[in-house]
Formats: structure tokens, sequence, C-alpha cells
């Protein structure tokens, strides 16, 4: 069931405008510096689904990139600032710089992991503050590089189910429009499915955004309808009208963990009468501004869902974007993309090498 796209509505904010031309593709693999291969998505059996991209527009990414993590970047680094002028690696100055990667939201866990790498191969020796940014940049870029991977569509399914979860407002609606565009343009026939049937907005949001992007969007009859119910019908649709991609939005309110989990875990369940692999992806997707809150709901997803992958959103407006750094020290999950603002064009491939320069301001 197809509902009408609805013009007239008007939503709680105005979605942002896409710009299509900006959107066309994501990266491809290019072997020259500075960036590595890297793409949003593949298709199975396929290499990265990008056309390759001018560097000079992969320069133009870079350097959003980097304006975008310049907060983060600022927290970071003026804690070192000043930290290692023509200093000896030592036992105190090593405690400061964990201290300082702690403060900069990389967690216990990676700081402790970076300043032991530190202490082997650098101790007593005398360094700089820019010796030391490019090392961390090295040391980080070694945690992320293993998380750096696109997400897998295996489009011989028809559809692959792609469930998009996470707390309301980290950007799960936007991230599925995005996502939606950057599909469709690649040609993939992409459904999206309006799983939180008691926030009309969200509803409202989903249908605005699928009439932009040219998806078909299925949504409740009425507010508060079974959302597994809802899912069933729109994957048995999608089987028939032999649809790409089928993402499916949900609910995000955590203040009733375990009413949530059950909802989750019914139209995981319901899915998979219809089909029983679904769904075959499972995206969370985390607000890179929640800092360390982000690794608590990340916990607490990943035990109510099989979660396979994370987009970080809002890294421009965030100031903890080396939370990225203390998500994949702790759960390795894959990063599939990171947003750093509202137009489709700002989700972008997560590319563990740029992050990690960004995140130091190196270029
Ligand atoms: N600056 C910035 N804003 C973003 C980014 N991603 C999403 N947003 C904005 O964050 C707000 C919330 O996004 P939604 O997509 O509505 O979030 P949601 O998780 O679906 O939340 P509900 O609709 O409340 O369930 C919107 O204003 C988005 O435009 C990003 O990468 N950067």
């Amino acid at each position: 069931m197809t509902p009408p796209v609805q013009p007239d509505i008007t939503p709680p904010a105005p979605p942002p405008v896409i710009p299509t031309q900006a959107l066309a593709t994501p990266a491809s693999p290019v072997p020259a510096s500075p960036t590595p291969p890297s793409a949003i998505w593949t298709t199975a059996g396929s290499t990265p689904a990008a056309a390759p991209v001018a560097e000079e527009a992969r320069t133009g990414w870079f350097g959003r990139l980097k304006q975008g993590l310049s907060r983060s970047t600022g927290r970071l680094t003026d804690g070192l600032t000043g930290l290692f002028t023509k200093r000896k690696l030592d036992d105190e100055a090593l405690e400061e710089l964990e201290e300082a990667l702690i403060t900069a939201d990389l967690g216990v866990s990676a700081a402790g992991r970076i300043v032991e790498n530190f202490r082997k191969s650098r101790f007593g020796k005398e360094v700089t503050d820019q010796e030391v940014k490019e090392a961390l940049a090295a040391e980080i870029g070694a945690i992320l590089a293993p998380v750096a991977r696109p997400l897998e569509i295996d489009t011989s399914r028809k559809p692959h189910v792609v469930l998009v979860v996470g707390v309301n407002g980290t950007g799960k609606t936007t991230t599925i429009a995005k996502l939606g565009q950057q599909w469709s343009e690649a040609g993939q026939k992409v459904t999206f499915v309006a799983g939180d049937t008691f926030r009309a907005a969200a509803v409202e949001q989903l249908q605005i955004w699928g009439s932009r992007t040219g998806c078909d969007v299925v949504a409740p009859a009425k507010q508060g309808a079974d959302a597994a119910g809802l899912a069933f019908d729109a994957l048995k649709q999608a089987q028939e009208r032999q649809t790409d991609i089928l993402l499916v939005d949900t609910a995000g309110r955590l203040h009733n963990k375990s009413a949530l989990m059950e909802e989750l875990r019914k139209v995981v369940r319901v899915m998979q009468r219809v089909d029983p692999t679904a769904p075959h992806s499972v995206l969370l997707v985390l607000d890179a501004t929640t800092g360390q809150n982000a690794t608590q709901q990340c916990k607490v997803f990943a035990e109510m869902v099989n979660v396979t992958g994370l987009v970080v959103t809002k890294l421009d407006g965030s100031a903890k974007g080396g939370i990225v750094v203390a998500l994949a020290q702790e759960f390795g999950l894959p990063v599939h993309a990171v947003g750093v603002g509202e137009k489709a064009a700002d989700l972008r491939p997560f590319s563990a090498r740029d992050f990690s320069r960004s995140l130091l301001g190196l270029d």
C-alpha cells in the first residue's frame, strides 16, 4: 500500500534541499593520496557502486570534512598544543596525552591503547607537537581502518531490507532520505517504510522525502498503527514489485526500553515470516553531538537487535567527533557513513585516513 504523497503537508522543520548534482555518486576507489578507496555501499559481487570522482571533488570533500570536524579538532589539539614543544616523552607527558585524548571523547580504552603504543615506540625521545599529531593520526587511523567498511547490498534479494534504528532525533529519517536519494540515482528501486507510526511528523517527513527523491513510501493508514504489520505489508509489496532496497524507519523512544525492544524485535520477527533472511542490514544511526551517550546507545541497541553497522551524523555541529574512535575501539562495528551537514551530499563514505587526519587538523 503506497499512499499518495501529500504535497500540502508542512513538516515541523523544512527538510533540507537536496543538491542532486553533488549527490550523484559516492566516492570511488582512486589510488592517489590523500584518500583511500571508499564508498558508502557496495553491491554483492561488484566493486564499489560509484563512478570515478575527480581529484578536485575529492579534495573538496576532504576540506568539508576538515571544516565539519573543526570543533572536534579544536577540542583535541587545544589539549595537545604546547605539550610537546621539544619535550621528552616521559611518564608525565604520556599521562597528559592520555588525559587530552579522553577529554576529546576518544574513550579510556582507545586512549590507553594509543598511549601504550607511544610508550613502546617513542618513550624517552624528544618530540614536537607536529610529530605527536602525525603519530596520533596514524594510531587513530589504525583503530578506524578495520571499521571503515561499506554497507554490502545484495540486490539479487529483491528487496535487500535495511532496518534503520536509533534514538529519535539522531538523524534516522534524513539518513534514510539521503541513502534513498543516492541509491535511486545509482539506478536502484528504493522504498521507504515509515515505521515510526506514532510520530505523525516522522511519517510526513518521510513522505515529503519520498516525493523529492522519487522513492515509494509505505506509510501507516493511521497514527499509531502496528509497525510490524506495516513492515510485513511493505516487504510483501516490495517482493511483488521487485524493489531493490527496502529502507525501514523505526521508532526510537528510549525512555521505555523494554517496549522499544519488543517493538523492534516484533518488526524483525514479522518480516521474517515473509523473508526468513530479513533484515539483511541493521543500521544504527548515532548523533555525534551526544558524545559518550552514543556509546551507551550503541550498547543498548546492540542488545535489542543485531546491529550490523553504524552511521554517525552531525559531526559538523559537534566538538565530540572523537567518539567515533571510542565506538570503533569498543564495538568494532562497521562505520558505513558519516554525516557532516544536513544536505544529502553531506552523508559520505567513512574513510579512516581522512577522518583521523581531519580530526587532527592535518592535510
Ligand atoms: N548538522 C547536521 N544536521 C543533521 C545531520 N543529520 C541529520 N541532521 C538534522 O538533524 C535533525 C533530526 O534528524 P531526523 O532525521 O529528523 O532524525 P530522526 O532520528 O529521524 O528523528 P525523529 O524523526 O525525531 O525520529 C534534522 O534537522 C536533520 O536535518 C548532520 O549530519 N549534520
